[in-house]
């Protein structure tokens, strides 16, 4: 099958005045990807990293300086508007809606717009407002709207004419516990029932886990990683954390092997210990700590996705 995204050597320099003298800003560099239909993959990276910058040539609003972009199978800019019939995308900061109007007539409009009419109007427009509950704001005009309830209709509004790619630029961005629950919940179920290719950038490492299998890790313009999400943490040797919950309230176990002491609570009744599992092995740690005291409860921890992330840019310093 065709990839629905294939990058192959990308790159887009921009030259910026500082002063009196140009400069020249590498934000893309040398990026050769390609995204299988199908796939839900996570675009990560630190502020300024070049997401936003691949974003915007996926979907022809900047022409790239080197290299080729095919985005389901078109060229971005040269075909953009058949393009636009195949593509989604939501920018979390910017909205595709009309302020004044209600969240309804937005959504006959952009139906009218995609040639969506009759019954595949009703039938869809049905769909989206049912599974991201907007019926009890459909006829509230945009600007009154809160900003959980304004995300739920822009991403209705981008997926209105059930594009095959959605690209979403920070998606869940301010939105509260519930609002981002509901909206990944909202995804997943659009990407099982329709087959829907998802591209994301976060920084909410809950949206990757949650709604990916696969990440790629943009660091200063190149592609640092890509892969799936625990083998990034195997890469930079992340540390897992055993919680024991112990009989009885012991001083700080200091001295495990291979770990590293980072909390207690209820006076040593519950212990939390760093390692790293490229060195050592729960089992191993967990019979070093029932050799000081009585174990009755565990858990073991999955590397905090943040940290991963910051080691992989520390390691490339
Ligand atoms: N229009 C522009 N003119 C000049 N420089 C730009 C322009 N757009 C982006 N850049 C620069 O290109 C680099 C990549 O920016 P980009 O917006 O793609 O990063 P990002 O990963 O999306 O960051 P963020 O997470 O902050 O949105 C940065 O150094 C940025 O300052």
């Amino acid at each position: 099958m065709e990839p629905i995204i294939q990058m192959t050597g990308l790159g887009r320099d921009f030259h910026v005045r500082e002063r009196l003298r140009r400069r020249k800003v590498v934000a893309v560099d040398d990026l050769t990807v390609g995204v299988e239909p199908g796939e839900a993959v996570g675009y990560i990276g630190a502020n300024g990293a070049g997401k936003s910058t691949t974003i915007k040539m996926l979907t022809g609003i900047l022409v790239p300086t080197r290299g080729e972009v095919r985005t389901c199978g078109l060229h971005p800019v040269r075909e953009r508007r058949r393009l636009a019939r195949q593509v989604g995308v939501v920018f979390g900061q910017r909205s595709q809606l009309w302020w004044d109007l209600p969240v309804q007539e937005s959504f006959r409009i952009l139906a009218a717009v995609h040639a969506l009419t009759g019954e595949a109007e009703r039938a869809r427009t049905g769909e989206l407002v049912e599974q991201l509950e907007m019926a009890d704001f459909l006829t509230t005009p945009v600007r009154q709207l809160s900003l959980g309830q304004r995300m739920r209709a822009e991403v209705a509004a981008a997926l209105l004419h059930s594009p095959r790619l959605v690209i979403l630029d920070e998606p869940t961005i301010g939105l509260d516990v519930l609002s981002k629950q509901r909206l990944r919940e909202f995804l997943v179920a659009e990407r099982r029932l329709h087959g829907t290719t998802l591209l994301l950038t976060t920084h909410d490492m809950g949206d990757v886990e949650r709604l990916c299998d696969r990440v790629l890790v943009i660091d200063r313009g190149r592609l640092a990683y890509d892969g799936d999400l625990p083998g990034l943490s195997r890469t930079v040797g992340a540390e897992r954390v055993l919680v024991v919950d112990l009989s009885e309230p012991v001083p700080d176990l200091l001295d495990v092997p291979g770990t590293r002491h980072l909390a207690s609570e209820g006076h040593g009744l519950r212990q939390r210990l760093a390692f790293d599992a490229e060195a050592t092995t729960a089992a191993r740690v967990l019979a070093d700590v029932s050799r000081r005291a009585e174990v009755r409860d565990l858990a073991v921890e999955e590397p905090d996705i943040e940290d991963v992330v910051r080691r992989i840019y520390a390691a490339r310093r």
